[in-house]
């Protein structure tokens, strides 16, 4: 069983259990469920922004704890006024020390988009992500069916959610590819055995059609490799670590991005 296998397993138990805690009603009775949500696109484009979605995560399978002594509030309000295009949001709990109140926290204190990271698997999740905040959801490629892809995508842009493909090679890109996506993330680090390489984002960019948006993600530290994705056609960069691993991650953002 690889770890992803192991994610999966206990997000299917995790939702059966959200399910019977917090009915559909109670979710779309959220404040937020009904608002309008931001345009990942527009902000995502801005040439005012920076391209970077900036992640807050305080572990992963891979690292371990990463960073646990920071808040959820300051470190995205720095983010974003270091010129983060997009926010994205851990809100599994059992690997990445996650809540779903982090996302919650950081819509409340944001006004960008906001990306809920987690293990799309059913369409309650996707009705949860719009009632906690989101703006944008993650559909992992690499664990779902096209024909999940297919149902979850278009449950999200009908509640006016962007939708994010991750890929980590061209068989899932092109067995993936759907019309109800707005962006194709190419993820730098197979989910599998977690070995990292920007080649992947090299290597898939040109079989990613052009109505798609270009994200990378992943194992990103280098400013450098942020101007080498651009010239590959590349408009986001996803970068978790790189940041979380300082004691300040907002600092460090504004350092990286100083040297753009
Ligand atoms: O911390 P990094 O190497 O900068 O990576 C960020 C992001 O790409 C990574 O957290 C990620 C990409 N896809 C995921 C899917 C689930 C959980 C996490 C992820």
């Amino acid at each position: 069983m690889t770890i992803l296998d192991k994610i999966v397993a206990n997000k299917k138990r995790e939702v059966a259990s959200a399910k019977k805690r917090t009915s559909y009603t109670v979710l779309e009775e959220s404040e937020h469920f009904h608002r309008d949500t931001y345009s990942f696109k527009e902000f995502l484009l801005d040439p005012s922004r920076t391209g970077i979605i900036a992640e807050f995560k305080r572990k992963s399978p891979s690292k371990g704890i990463i960073n646990d002594k920071v808040r959820v509030s300051a470190v995205t309000t720095d983010y974003a006024a270091a010129g983060a295009s997009a926010l994205s949001v851990l809100t599994d709990r059992n690997f990445f020390m996650g809540r779903k109140a982090d996302l919650v926290k950081a819509r409340s204190v944001n006004s960008i988009p906001v990306l809920r990271k987690d293990f799309m698997i059913d369409e309650y999740q996707v009705i949860e992500a719009k009632s906690l905040g989101a703006d944008i959801i993650l559909l992992i490629a690499a664990i779902l069916t096209p024909a999940e892809i297919d149902t979850l995508a278009k449950l999200a842009k009908s509640l006016g959610l962007n939708v994010l493909l991750e890929v980590h090679n061209l068989e899932e890109l092109e067995r993936s590819i759907n019309p109800n996506l707005d962006a194709i993330g190419v993820n730098n680090r197979n989910l599998a055995d977690f070995t990292v390489s920007v080649e992947t984002s090299y290597k898939l960019a040109k079989h990613i059609p052009a109505e798609f948006m270009k994200i990378s993600e992943s194992a990103i530290s280098d400013p450098e490799t942020i101007r080498h994705l651009k010239l590959e056609g590349f408009n986001g960069f996803l970068i978790g670590e790189t940041f979380m691993k300082q004691p300040d991650p907002g600092q460090a953002m504004r350092d990286f991005v100083a040297l753009l």
